[in-house]
């Protein structure tokens, strides 16, 4: 069965509200959800916090429109001026696996796979590590190697882990 590995996000309105709810939505799908982290602002800066969670999901036989689906639930709007600028709810799909478990690539823009900006993402990775330690990023190699590599090690002390926050309810 398909595999996918998702990034959640949010910095507006309820935070955890937004991603528990996208958590209950995808239901049986999700096979396990990592931790909770605030974290910094990454491409723009000018805008609140974030609360960041990884999933490793399965079964969807498309993946963009769960994700699509799930932001518009969440009242996503995109505003075109700011390219990383706040939201609702950001969920992206960090890579996926096929039937036979190979890894899914693709340039294609609508679903670009693996995410290209992943390996340089300090909330995307330390999350994953949690629900996986030996987890590998598609063309970029283990994720506790992306962890040491110069822009995410610079990242990695401001995400503070909120270990009081569990999004499986
Ligand atoms: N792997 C992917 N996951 C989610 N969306 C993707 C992916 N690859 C391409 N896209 C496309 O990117 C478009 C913009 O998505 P979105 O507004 O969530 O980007 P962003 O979250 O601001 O930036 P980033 O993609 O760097 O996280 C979506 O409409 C979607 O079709
Ligand atoms: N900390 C953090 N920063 C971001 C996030 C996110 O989820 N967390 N999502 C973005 C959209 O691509 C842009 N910047």
């Amino acid at each position: 069965m398909s595999r996918a590995v998702l990034s959640l996000g949010s910095n507006l309105g309820d935070r955890v509200d937004h991603l528990r709810t996208a958590i209950r939505a995808l239901g049986d799908a999700v096979l396990v959800v990592s931790g909770v982290y605030e974290t910094p602002p990454w491409g723009d800066a000018d805008q609140p916090h974030y609360l960041n969670a990884v999933a490793l999901a399965h079964g969807s036989a498309n993946w963009l429109d769960t994700v699509r689906s799930l932001e518009s639930a969440a009242g996503r709007v995109r505003d075109p001026e700011r390219r990383f600028g706040p939201r609702t709810l950001d969920v992206d799909v960090i890579a996926a696996w096929n039937d036979a478990d190979e890894p899914v690539i693709s340039d294609d823009p609508e679903l670009t796979l693996p995410h290209p900006r992943a390996h340089l993402r300090a909330f995307v990775l330390r999350p994953w590590l949690d629900i996986q330690p030996y987890a590998q990023l598609p063309g970029h190699g283990f994720v506790y190697d992306l962890v040491r590599t110069a822009p995410v090690l610079d990242d990695l002390g401001a995400l503070r882990a909120c270990d009081d926050i569990s999004l499986e309810t």
